[in-house]
């Protein structure tokens, strides 16, 4: 293995087996009783409960007949190809640095390992408006622009046609999900007028050991909801909730892959879980995909809802979207802490023994504006202050009575 990095080696554990399980994979769903049934109608019903049962018990899905025309898709996948196929120095031209987030970007850690992977990545709102910095007092905000690059000339306009597209099956999507929870179709809907969703263009070159390393490691998405293209190479796996197995998605033409992001785990307060998934790599075949992640606006606070909620029972805590979501960029690691979505959980808060957790940075930490504390004390009037030497000379009833009254 000489000839690899062991930055990017995986512990033993973390190893793919490149014997792939077909067996039982995620849920293929049609989408067209959308396009060809009104709202009452009882396949929309039954759309609904699937979409509903492949969240609970994959987190994953498939889609097809979604209605986003192929030319699209093709557009930019060809783009995408002749954009990796250009020279590291003229692709290094539009990378990401740490005034801008955006761009051309080839060493992202995932869990302290190196992915086996480049990516260029734009936003859809462009700009998009994001907290200044992480730290939780500053209020400043400031925009994040797409920087594209001279070659191929095409890149741009196809990524923002396709991005287009992508907005428009993301409400589909949303109001299934708004539906299959038992809300009013719309309830989800208005988190994103100003969302900072994104969309990655991922390359996974081909690899002389991939029994030996990921493309992306195992990881949960911690956005609301991610649409995935992949081509026809494959290589995403994902963890079956059953058994804890690694799962393929084959590659099924023209579908896209559908997953639940962290920040729907929390609205449905658990009932859809993010599932954790990874990438392969190929020793004959360079892969590409490109997944476009759906996330709110920065100002949402993120928390269970209340209709799904009763009361006593919020399993999490609410943070702050933008706050979150400017952490995690400043880094180039999706997952600054071993686990950073699980210690969103209010009793991992409680009980953490862990000292890594306990960073003034950390968006987890951060109350929502209402519960913050004032640090100018309030001493006016404070608790009674009750003197209590009646007790030292009370040798009568009615010393004690004047003191218990
Ligand atoms: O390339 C893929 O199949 C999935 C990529 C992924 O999971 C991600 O970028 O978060
Ligand atoms: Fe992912």
């Amino acid at each position: 293995m000489g000839e690899v990095d062991p930055a990017f080696v995986q512990s033993l554990e973390h190893q793919p087996k490149l014997d792939i399980i077909e067996a039982e994979g995620i849920p293929l769903i049609d989408l067209s009783p959308l396009i060809n049934s009104s709202d009452n109608d009882s396949s929309l019903a039954s759309l609904v409960a699937e979409v509903g049962d492949a969240c609970k018990n994959w987190g994953f899905f498939q889609v097809i007949n979604h209605g986003v025309p192929l030319k699209y898709r093709e557009k930019i996948e060809s783009a995408e190809r002749r954009f990796f196929a250009l020279s590291k120095e003229e692709k290094k031209k539009v990378s990401r640095g740490e005034a801008n987030p955006l761009g051309y970007y080839d060493t992202e850690l995932t869990k302290n390992v190196r992915d086996w992977k480049e990516v260029f990545d734009f936003t859809v709102m462009n700009p998009t408006i994001v907290p200044a910095s992480h730290v939780p007092e500053d209020r400043e905000l400031r925009e994040w622009v797409n920087q594209w690059p001279q070659y191929p000339p095409e890149l741009r306009e196809a990524c923002e046609e396709y991005a287009a597209e992508m907005e428009k099956l993301t409400y589909k999507l949303l109001e299934l999900i708004a539906l299959s929870l038992g809300l009013p179709k719309t309830r989800l809907n208005g988190f994103f007028k100003e969302h900072t969703s994104f969309i990655r263009l991922n390359h996974y070159p081909v690899c002389p050991v991939p029994q030996l390393v990921l493309g992306v490691g195992r990881h949960k998405d911690a956005g609301a909801l991610t649409i995935l293209a992949q081509d026809d190479v494959g290589g995403l796996e994902v963890k079956r909730k059953t058994d804890g197995e690694w799962v393929f998605v084959k590659p099924t033409p023209n579908a896209y892959i559908i997953n639940v992001g962290d920040i729907i785990q929390v609205w449905s307060n658990d009932k859809y879980e993010s599932v954790e998934h990874r990438v392969m790599v190929n020793s004959e075949k360079e892969r590409f995909s490109i997944p476009f992640f759906l996330n709110p606006a920065h100002f949402t606070w993120v928390e269970p809802l209340e209709e799904l909620t009763n009361k006593e029972n919020p399993k999490y805590k609410a943070y702050n979207w933008g706050k979150f979501f400017v952490t995690r960029k400043r880094t180039n690691t999706r997952f600054s802490e071993p686990n950073f979505h699980c210690y969103l959980r209010k009793e991992t808060i409680k009980v953490s023994s862990n000292n890594s957790t306990l960073r003034e940075d950390n968006p987890a930490f951060i109350l929502a504006l209402e519960h913050q504390p004032e640090l100018d004390v309030t001493e006016a009037k404070g608790i009674p202050l009750i003197d209590l030497s009646p007790l030292n000379i009370a040798d009568t009833d009615a010393e004690f009575s004047k003191f218990s009254g």
